[in-house]
């Protein structure tokens, strides 16, 4: 599903390398956690698989496909199979809980029939029914984080990416957050989770790639958050 080969990203103007020689391989419904101290690469990780960067050396493949070799015009398409969540939720503070996720099937082309049948079932499935009318700032933290889910989930992408979903959360709210994404990697979604929150981690047991300074220094199946020491 994702594959960096030999992946390594220097950016423009900068000596030191924020991915060196990286080799990973994520299949189809695994759900994986990236974790690394501050500067080590998650964010470059994940931007690479967006086609947000290019590799300076090396082959970044998602679903099969070369992304070095990937039109331009042919991105956005690409980008609608991966949903997009990030620790500051990103809602349109202007447009309802309906309206945030409608929108998302709305620039997609979809059918209002369609969206009417589809946002309620999601809303439904990420647990905010009876909240539709509602605006951005008058939800919780954590119900604003199930919007975002709902609203990269509602196309049902092959690919879920989370940078730091529950940075804002407190630690019970982040709880609720993690059961969601399990649910939504279990209906075969590959979700791939950018994160410092050690608790969750530990308490996930799932696959754990660790970065420092560039380097995938740890691949481990139901890892934790660090070594035991
Ligand atoms: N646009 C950029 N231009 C130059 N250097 C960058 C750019 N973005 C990131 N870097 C550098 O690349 C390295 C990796 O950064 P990256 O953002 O991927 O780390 P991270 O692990 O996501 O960090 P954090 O946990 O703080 O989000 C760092 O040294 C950073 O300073």
């Amino acid at each position: 599903m994702i594959r960096f080969e030999n992946v390594t990203k220097v950016y423009d103007g900068q000596r030191r390398a924020a991915l060196s020689d990286v080799n990973v391989e994520i299949d189809k419904g695994e759900f994986v956690f990236l974790v690394g101290t501050s500067g080590s690469g998650k964010s470059t990780f994940l931007r690479l698989i967006l086609r947000e960067l290019r590799a300076s050396q090396g082959t970044v493949y998602v679903a099969g496909r070369d992304l070095s070799k990937l039109h331009s015009w042919k991105v956005p398409g690409m980008r609608r199979q991966i949903g997009t969540v990030f620790q500051d939720f990103r809602l349109l503070p202007n447009k309802t809980v309906h309206e945030n996720v409608a929108f998302a099937l709305q620039v997609i082309g979809k059918s209002k029939t369609t969206i009417d049948r589809v946002v309620p079932e999601v809303l439904d499935l990420v647990g905010l029914d009876g909240k539709q009318d509602r605006l951005p700032d008058e939800l919780s933290g954590g119900e604003q984080q199930r919007v975002a889910i709902a609203r990269a989930f509602v196309n049902r992408p092959m690919i879920l990416i989370a940078d730091e979903p529950t940075g804002n959360l407190d630690p019970a709210t982040s709880v609720g957050i993690m059961k969601l994404l399990d649910r939504i990697n279990r209906a075969d979604t590959t979700v791939l989770m950018a994160t410092h929150d050690q608790t969750i981690v530990d308490q996930m047991r799932k696959r754990v790639i660790e970065l420092d300074d560039g380097l995938v220094v740890r691949d481990q199946s139901r890892g934790v958050y660090g070594y035991a020491t």
